[in-house]
């Protein structure tokens, strides 16, 4: 990826903007191949997700990503260049599939803030090879056409587009501009977020809800004997439920509701404009790295939260203290750390601590490591993926096990999802608590760690209660 210096607003002299397109142009004229141009310009303040709400269509691929922590979202649509990769070896073909086009991208405007300019979208099933019938490809890439960035209190617009020999310059400087006038329009017009409000879905997902049950419960019965013969010492087991309403659901809303209500957490959603949605709010980051600075969370061990303060430190200072919620935790952490290592790395982990949520606590270990150059991030998320905060130790039993208990296909649910740009930087999330929505249907997942010692009422209740929180925000 190259960086031309420019002014921060390419756009605001169209004479430089003309230049840079005509050295793009005179480049791809010298070595005869396409190459990717991607403009940035910093635009007013827009809400990211009201715009990908009012700006796309259900034929487009969309990508909603936000760290709310961080203060960052990124919103993107259209595809400049995209690959599905189907076979095996998917994360091989990734990074083939990122070093083929890093190197053709031109990029201008100010991009100096991680989340902005150029990126990399992707998001992976859970299992290299998904269930024939799900017909999803086990990893989607994409630069997009068109991309929004908050950071912090400044947004920016991103345009990725092919530029061959002979393409007219003058359309793509017209493309853009019209693009940014309808953006700005758009957002002095609407100050606030305005989604509608549909209510009618209440009574059947509550009826929906109530049929799962016990699929559940003897699953875990299952690997709770497996772990006594020694087969396995952690697995992570999930349910779905599906729901079906009398109107399509609005993933847009839904997100808006979790966003408000998962401050913690990051929000998510991937389109793939045939239809399929997949939206949730996790609290799980895979990892992230900024200047070569790589943080990943082992985020296991649960506790619903108090219903006062009181309640509420009873309840964290049991799950703090629990002898199975820490086997639960460290199985985790000390996997993320011994995977690093294999890289190469010298990983550092905090003190376990704990992170609530607003309907649940987890126990929390930040784990940190340096990471050189010349490690690709897409290997990192092949070593991580699947941790034991989503699969189980050891990963290869705990998988064949999840395959033969659990009777549905686990598709995008608890899997990566994330961006990396051609600078070092990339932001990987698990896309656990989670929903795909298909019109109006819609398939919730969650899952819970089992280990010796875990009861399967219990571990069903906390299913249930993560459950919940998808049920009402597709009701929202
Ligand atoms: C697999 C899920 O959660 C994982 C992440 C945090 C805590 C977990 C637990 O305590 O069981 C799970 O390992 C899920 O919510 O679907």
């Amino acid at each position: 990826m190259s960086v031309t210096p420019c002014d921060a607003r390419p756009l605001a002299d169209d004479q430089n903007l003309h230049d840079f397109l005509q050295t793009c142009q005179e480049k791809c004229q010298a070595s005869n191949q396409r190459l990717i141009v991607s403009i940035t310009q910093a635009i007013f303040a827009v809400e990211p997700l009201t715009i990908l709400q009012q700006f796309t269509t259900d034929q487009e691929r969309v990508f909603y990503w936000e760290n709310q922590q961080q203060n960052s979202a990124i919103s993107a649509w259209g595809s400049c260049i995209e690959k599905k990769i189907i076979s095996a070896d998917r994360f091989q073909q990734t990074e083939d599939f990122i070093n083929e086009y890093r190197d053709s991208i031109l990029e201008t405007g100010d991009t100096s803030l991680p989340e902005v300019g150029a990126k990399f979208l992707t998001n992976l099933t859970f299992f290299e090879a998904a269930s024939l019938s799900s017909l999803l490809p086990s990893v989607t890439i994409f630069i997009p056409k068109w991309q929004i960035t908050r950071s912090h209190q400044s947004c920016f617009l991103t345009y990725n587009c092919f530029l061959s020999p002979t393409v007219n310059i003058i359309e793509i400087k017209e493309t853009i501009k019209k693009q940014m006038q309808k953006i700005e329009t758009f957002s002095q017009s609407s100050i606030r977020f305005y989604f509608p409000q549909i209510s009618s879905f209440t009574n059947q997902l509550e009826k929906a809800a109530l049929n799962k049950r016990h699929p559940f419960e003897k699953a875990v019965k299952l690997a709770l004997e497996d772990i006594q013969q020694q087969k396995l010492t952690k697995i992570v087991l999930s349910h779905h439920l599906d729901v079906v309403a009398s109107l399509p659901f609005d993933p847009f809303l839904s997100l808006n509701y979790l966003r408000q209500k998962y401050p913690d957490c990051y929000i998510f959603l991937v389109g793939d404009g045939q239809g399929n949605n997949f939206i949730g709010a996790t609290p799980e980051r895979l990892f992230s790295l900024r200047k070569q600075t790589l943080i990943s969370d082992a985020l296991a061990g649960s506790a619903a939260r108090g219903k006062n303060s009181i309640e509420d430190e009873k309840l964290a200072q049991t799950l703090l203290s629990s002898e199975k919620e820490r086997r639960e935790h460290n199985a985790v952490s000390s996997y993320i750390i011994q995977q690093l290592k294999q890289l190469g790395l010298t990983p550092e982990a905090s003190r376990r601590q704990l992170l609530k949520l607003n309907n649940i606590q987890h126990l929390w270990t930040v784990i940190k490591a340096e990471v050189p150059t010349e490690i690709n991030p897409i290997e990192i998320v092949a070593k991580l993926h699947p941790t034991p905060a989503v699969a189980g130790v050891p990963t290869a039993i705990a998988c064949e096990k999840i395959r033969e208990y659990e009777t549905f296909d686990r598709a995008f649910y608890a899997a990566p999802i994330g961006w990396l740009d051609g600078k070092g930087n990339a932001e990987f999330m698990v896309g656990i608590r989670s929903a795909m929505i298909q019109k109006n249907q819609a398939r919730l997942y969650a899952g819970a760690g089992i280990v010796a010692g875990s009861n399967p009422k219990k571990e069903l209740a906390e299913i249930q209660l993560k459950l919940q929180a998808m049920l009402k925000a597709l009701r929202s």
